[in-house]
C-alpha cells in the first residue's frame, strides 16, 4: 500500500444551476480517520464522489498523491469508495465479489474479508440481492475494510446496520487502522455514536466547508460547565449557551466559545467542573437553521 495525500483546492460542483459544493479546499493526510459530517443534502456524497472520481468538479482541482485522479490508472487503484449501493439486481454472491476484488484490486486481502464475513455473519454463497439490507451494508463495510487502499471512503454504509453491527464495524475500523494505517473517511450524520473514531473533522453545511480541524481542537471550541445551579448561571451569563440540563440543584450548561485560563481558575474556585462539548452538540449548533433553533434545542434537552 502506498501513502498518498489528498488535496481539494477551490472545488465547486454544480448540478445545472444548483451549486452543491462551494469553493471547498482542504487536505487529508495519511494515517488519519476523517469524519465528514453534514445534514441531509449538505453535499457529503457529492464531495466523496468527486474524491472517488465518479464525477469531475465544475471548478478547482483535486490531487491524490500529487496527481489528478480522474481516469488516472496509477491513482485509482489506491482509492476505494463504498456507499449504499443498490444491489436489487445483483445475483453474484459475496464470495464472488471477494474473488473479483482479489483479481482486480492490488491491496485486497481475501483472507481478512472471509474472516470479517464470519464475524459479521454474512452468508458467502447467497445471491447478494437475496441478502437483507443490513447484510448488504455489512458486505459494503467488509469490501472497504479488506481493500487496503491508501484512501478508503465509507459513505454512510453503516446506516442499514443495526446498532450491535455498527458497534462491531466501529471496533473493526479502529483495529484495522492500527494494523494498516491509511486515510479513512467516514461520512455520517450519526455523529454522537461515531465521533470517538475521528482524528479530524470536516463539517459541511449547505455546500460549504464550515469546519476543518483536528477533533480535539474542534470540540475545544465549546465547553460544558457543571455544578451548583446558581453558580453555573452566574458563570455562563453573557456566554453563548447551546443547551442546559438540570438534575436536582445541579446544572450543566453547554456553551459555544473557548473558556480561557482566567475563567478556568474562576470555575475551579467556584467548584464548577469544566468538561468538553460533544461534536454532536457543536454540529447541531453550527448547522442550525436560524428559525428552527429553538425547536432543535428543545429536542436535544434530555
Ligand atoms: N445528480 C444530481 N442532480 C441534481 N442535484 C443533485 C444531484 N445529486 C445531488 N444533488 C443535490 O445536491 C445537494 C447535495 O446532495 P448530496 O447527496 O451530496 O448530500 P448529502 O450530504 O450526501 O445528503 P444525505 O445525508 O441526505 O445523503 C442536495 O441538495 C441534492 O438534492
Amino acid at each position: 500500500m502506498m501513502n498518498l495525500d489528498v488535496v481539494f483546492s477551490g472545488i465547486s460542483l454544480k448540478y445545472g444551476d444548483f451549486e452543491a459544493l462551494k469553493d471547498i479546499s482542504f487536505s487529508l493526510m495519511p494515517g488519519k480517520i476523517y469524519g465528514l459530517v453534514g445534514r441531509n443534502g449538505a453535499g457529503k456524497t457529492s464531495l466523496l464522489s468527486l474524491m472517488a472520481s465518479f464525477r469531475t468538479p465544475s471548478q478547482g482541482f483535486i490531487k491524490i498523491g500529487g496527481e489528478e485522479p480522474f481516469e488516472n490508472s496509477r491513482v485509482m487503484p489506491q482509492v476505494s469508495f463504498v456507499y449504499d449501493s443498490d444491489y436489487s439486481v445483483e445475483e453474484w454472491s459475496a464470495m464472488g465479489y471477494f474473488e473479483f476484488a482479489q483479481l482486480y484490486r492490488p491491496d485486497f486481502d481475501l483472507e481478512y474479508a472471509k474472516k470479517l464475513a464470519k464475524r459479521f455473519k454474512l452468508p458467502l454463497d447467497k445471491p447478494i440481492n437475496k441478502l437483507s439490507k443490513g447484510m448488504q451494508s455489512s458486505l459494503n463495510a467488509i469490501l472497504g475494510l479488506a481493500n487496503r487502499s491508501a484512501l478508503t471512503i465509507f459513505d454512510e454504509v453503516y446506516l442499514g446496520m443495526d446498532a450491535p453491527t455498527r458497534e462491531q464495524f466501529y471496533n473493526e475500523v479502529i483495529e484495522e487502522q492500527s494494523r494498516n494505517p491509511r486515510i479513512m473517511i467516514l461520512s455520517t450524520h450519526l455523529v454522537s455514536e461515531m465521533e470517538y473514531l475521528f482524528d479530524h473533522v470536516l463539517i459541511l453545511d449547505k455546500g460549504s466547508l464550515i469546519v476543518d480541524g483536528p477533533y480535539d481542537e474542534v470540540v475545544s471550541r465549546g465547553a460544558s460547565i457543571t455544578g451548583n445551579e446558581v453558580k453555573v448561571d452566574r458563570f455562563v451569563k453573557g456566554m453563548n449557551v447551546l443547551r442546559t440540563q438540570k438534575l436536582g440543584n445541579t446544572k450543566s450548561a453547554t456553551v459555544y466559545g473557548e473558556i480561557d485560563e482566567k475563567e478556568r481558575m474562576e470555575a475551579q474556585k467556584q467548584g464548577l467542573e469544566i468538561g468538553s462539548v460533544s461534536l454532536q452538540d457543536l454540529f447541531i449548533y453550527l448547522t442550525k437553521e436560524e428559525d428552527s433553533y429553538e425547536s432543535t434545542n428543545q429536542l436535544h434537552k434530555r
